[in-house]
């Protein structure tokens, strides 16, 4: 599945937490391309609070760690969340019209590091990085049937590991 420039990144699945269109508890993020990552909008309110009037920070963690799953998808590399370190360098309010954005800096190996902010006004508020690790495709079907789409659709198609391991075009 090759997604050009600005085009819309399908949802890993209909029922994903962070993408999903189904998922009435989701956060229905819609994905574009942007280079080598992606980017989104997005408005939290009153279900995702944490503090008064501010957005919870593992909903915030969670969005970004979904942002990194749509560079897979550009990437059209299966791998899975390692580690996911989070900055927090200010609150995020709700009600608000967030930008996050997401790339893979290197990979190497089965390992890719991905790096995303989240902004508000052009204001980082903030900031995470990731590890993930490609993974292959029975991790995802040895839980479920994973052949129909848009799970399948690009899963499918997911590219073979180049000889050095790292598949990942335009990432070293
Ligand atoms: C593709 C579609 C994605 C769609 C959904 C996207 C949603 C957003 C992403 C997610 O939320 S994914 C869900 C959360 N993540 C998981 O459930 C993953 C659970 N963990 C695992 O399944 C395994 O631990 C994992 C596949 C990550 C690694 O297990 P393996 O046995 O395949 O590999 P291994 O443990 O040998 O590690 C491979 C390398 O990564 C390194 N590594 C693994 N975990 C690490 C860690 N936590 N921190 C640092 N390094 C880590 C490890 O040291 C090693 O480095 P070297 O190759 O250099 O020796």
């Amino acid at each position: 599945m090759t997604i050009r420039e600005g085009q819309s990144i399908p949802p890993h699945q209909d029922n994903c937490f962070g993408c999903g269109p189904r998922n009435p508890a989701g956060l229905h993020l819609r994905m574009q391309r942007n280079g080598m990552g992606v980017v989104a909008d997005l408005v939290l309110d009153e279900r995702h609070e944490g503090a008064p009037g501010l957005a919870h920070g593992g909903v915030v963690a969670a969005a970004l760690d979904d942002l990194f799953g749509g560079v897979l998808v550009v990437l059209g590399v299966p791998a899975v969340t390692a580690n996911l370190s989070v900055d927090y360098r200010a609150p995020v309010r709700l009600g608000r019209t967030l930008t996050l954005s997401a790339t893979c800096t290197r990979s190497a190996g089965r390992k890719l590091w991905m790096h995303g902010t989240v902004t508000d006004a052009n204001a980082i508020t903030t900031e995470a990085t990731a590890l993930f690790v490609r993974v292959g495709l029975e991790h995802f079907s040895s839980h479920a049937d994973v052949a129909g789409p848009p799970f399948g659709d690009w899963i499918g198609q997911a590219r073979t590991p180049s000889p050095d391991g790292s598949g990942a075009s335009g990432v070293r």
